[in-house]
C-alpha cells in the first residue's frame, strides 16, 4: 500500500509539471470563474443542429438528430427519455468526451466543435466535473485520498475536506471505499467530481445503481452543490419523478428533443421517491 501511495505522490508530481507546462503552451479555455445564479440566463452552452451517426457495419445508427439547445449558468438540468433516445451521446459530446457528426457546440463563446485535441483534454480537465452511475473510484485509497488525486492536480481546487464536508461525508474522510455504502461511494465520486470547481457538472445516471433511499441523499448532495457552488449541473435519468427537483427538464426521443419543460416550483429531494 505504502508503495503505491509513493508511486501516487510521484505520478501527481510529475502530472503537475506536466499540467502547468502544457498549460503555457496553449493558453486557451481561461479558467472558469464562479458560475452565476440561474435567473441571469447566462448561457454556457449553445448548441445547434447537432448531429451524431455512429456507422456499425453498413447500418448508420442516428443517435442525434439535428438538436438545437442553451444550457445556462446555475440551472440544474433533468435529461429524461427512452432507452437509447440520445441522452448520453449528446451529454458526452457537451463534455467533450466525443465530438459530434455535424452541427456545433459553442462553451461560454469557445466553439468546442473547432477545439483540438489538446483544447478538449483541457476543457474536460478545468471546466468539466463527470459523475456516472458507478463510482470508480481507487479502492486503496481513502474518501480524502480520492478526492486528492483530481485536487493534486487543478489549479484552483477546493480543499477535498471541504468538498466532502459538502456532500456530507465530513465523518468520512479516513473510509476506504470498502467501508463505505453505494451512495457514500457516489457521494464521494461527487465531491472528486466538484472538487476542482467545475463550470459545469455532467451526471449520467448517477443514482441508476442506487435504491430510493440511498438515491434521494445522492441527489440532496447534488443539489446542494449546485445552489452552494452554483455549478451549472445536468443529471441523465431513466426516473421521471427526479425531474421536479430540476429548473428546467429535457425530454429526449429518438435522437431529438421531444420537449423542454420549465418547473415553477421544484420540489425538494426529500420529496422525492421511486
Ligand atoms: N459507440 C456507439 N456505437 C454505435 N452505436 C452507438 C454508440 N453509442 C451509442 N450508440 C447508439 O446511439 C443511440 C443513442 O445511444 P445513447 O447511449 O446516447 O442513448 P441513451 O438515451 O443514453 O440510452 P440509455 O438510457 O440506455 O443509456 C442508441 O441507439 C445506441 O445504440
Amino acid at each position: 500500500m505504502r508503495l503505491y501511495r509513493e508511486e501516487l505522490r510521484g505520478f501527481l508530481t510529475y502530472h503537475r509539471w506536466c499540467v502547468t507546462h502544457f498549460e503555457l503552451a496553449i493558453g486557451a479555455f481561461p479558467l472558469s470563474l464562479q458560475a452565476s445564479g440561474p435567473r441571469e440566463r447566462e448561457v454556457v452552452f449553445h448548441a445547434e443542429r447537432l448531429a451524431k451517426v455512429y456507422q456499425v457495419g453498413e447500418v448508420a445508427v442516428h443517435a442525434l438528430r439535428s438538436v438545437d439547445l442553451e444550457l445556462y449558468a446555475g440551472e440544474f438540468v433533468v435529461l429524461l427519455g427512452a432507452s437509447g433516445s440520445g441522452k448520453s451521446t449528446l451529454l458526452n459530446i457537451l463534455g467533450g468526451l466525443d465530438v459530434p457528426s455535424a452541427g456545433k457546440v459553442v462553451y461560454r463563446g469557445q466553439e468546442l466543435t473547432r477545439a483540438s485535441e489538446r483544447q478538449l483534454t483541457a476543457y474536460r480537465r478545468y471546466h468539466v466535473g463527470f459523475v456516472f452511475q458507478f463510482y470508480n473510484l481507487i479502492p486503496s485509497l481513502t474518501a480524502r485520498e480520492n478526492v486528492q488525486v483530481v485536487t493534486e492536480i487543478a489549479r484552483a481546487p477546493m480543499q477535498p475536506e471541504a468538498a466532502l464536508e459538502l456532500v456530507g461525508l465530513a465523518e468520512r474522510l479516513d473510509h476506504f471505499p470498502s467501508q463505505l455504502s453505494g451512495g457514500e461511494q457516489q457521494r464521494v465520486a461527487i465531491a472528486r467530481a466538484i472538487a476542482k470547481n467545475p463550470t459545469v457538472l455532467l451526471c449520467d445516471e448517477p443514482t441508476g445503481a442506487l435504491d430510493s433511499k440511498t438515491g434521494v441523499v445522492v441527489l440532496e448532495a447534488l443539489d446542494r452543490v449546485n445552489r452552494e457552488l452554483g455549478t451549472t449541473t445536468v443529471v441523465i435519468t431513466h426516473n421521471a419523478s427526479i425531474a421536479d427537483m430540476a429548473h428546467r427538464v429535457i425530454d429526449m426521443s429518438n435522437g431529438g428533443i421531444r420537449a423542454i419543460h420549465e418547473n415553477a416550483e421544484r420540489r425538494p429531494p426529500s420529496e422525492l421517491s421511486w
